[in-house]
């Protein structure tokens, strides 16, 4: 099987904590890969260092052949990797369809303010852009929403609208931090039928997720990790019958 994403030997501590020890991990092009595990195992830190967020201590990331280990986000997005975030960064004061015209993902970690300034260059996008935007509106079901404020959406539709920022950029990988929290379950039902459609069309996914319900239902492989590695790689059938796996998430919960 082919990767698209190659993650070799990350070591990145803070302070004393060992964040993420030697973790060592593939997500297959064309696939949509699980990376569960009990809260403090790493799973976000994993994601802030392939995003350019967090620069690892040692260690590789490789994606679909290019050395991103340490690159900047916005070079690394514009590479085809793109990232949603577990609260979603919508800027309230702007509408729908202004957050997807405005505020590119690979822009998030810099300040509101710096995207406010913009405001001015909405009446110069050019047409293809804001054909696209309402194209991927339409197919999110959010585009009756587009002159809403982004702040009047509910848990599930800020999700939409995260994935509808990250899909304008046209990705190959696209990595879902917790995209079933805090989302109402008619929404949720949503979400999983677009990420298998956008799979079916092409996109790789890497879901970081609790909501064991979602991976069950739209990964092919799962990663498990614990203690900053990768315990158990295989189907979701298969790591949530392996005794270690049930080990370490009773080990957290007691
Ligand atoms: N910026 C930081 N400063 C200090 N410690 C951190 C930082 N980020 C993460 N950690 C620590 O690193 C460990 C891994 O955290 P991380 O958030 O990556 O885990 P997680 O698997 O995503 O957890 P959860 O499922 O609860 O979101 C935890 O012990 C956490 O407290």
């Amino acid at each position: 099987m082919m990767d698209v994403l190659k993650i070799g030997h990350v070591s990145k501590h803070f302070g004393g904590v060992a964040a993420l020890s030697d973790c060592t991990l593939a997500l297959g092009k064309g696939k949509v890969t699980g990376i569960i595990g009990p809260n403090g195992a790493g799973k976000t830190t994993l994601l802030n260092v392939i995003s350019g967020l967090v620069k690892p201590d040692t260690g590789s990331v490789y994606f679909d052949g290019h050395d991103i280990t340490s690159s900047p986000t916005h070079q690394i997005a514009s590479f085809g990797l793109v990232r949603t975030f577990q609260i979603v960064r919508e800027l309230g004061g702007l509408t729908v369809l202004e957050n997807l015209l405005l505020a590119p993902p690979h822009q998030v970690g810099e300040k509101v303010g710096a995207a406010l300034f913009l405001h001015r260059a909405v009446r110069q996008q050019d047409q293809e852009n804001a054909a696209r935007a309402r194209e991927i509106l339409v197919r999110l079901g959010l585009w009756h929403l587009a002159d809403r404020s982004a702040s009047a959406l509910s848990g599930g539709q800020k999700k939409l609208l995260e994935l509808a920022r990250v899909l304008l950029l046209n990705p190959k990988l696209i990595l879902l931090d917790e995209p079933a929290a805090g989302v109402a379950p008619p929404l949720l039902k949503d979400i999983i039928r677009l990420i298998r459609e956008l799979n079916g069309e092409g996109i790789s996914f890497g879901i970081v997720e609790h909501d064991m319900h979602l991976i069950g239902e739209v990964c092919h492989d799962v990663h498990v990790l614990a203690e900053g590695r990768t315990l158990v790689s295989g189907s979701f059938a298969d790591v949530t019958s392996d005794e270690r796996v049930i080990d370490a998430y009773l080990g957290m919960a007691l």
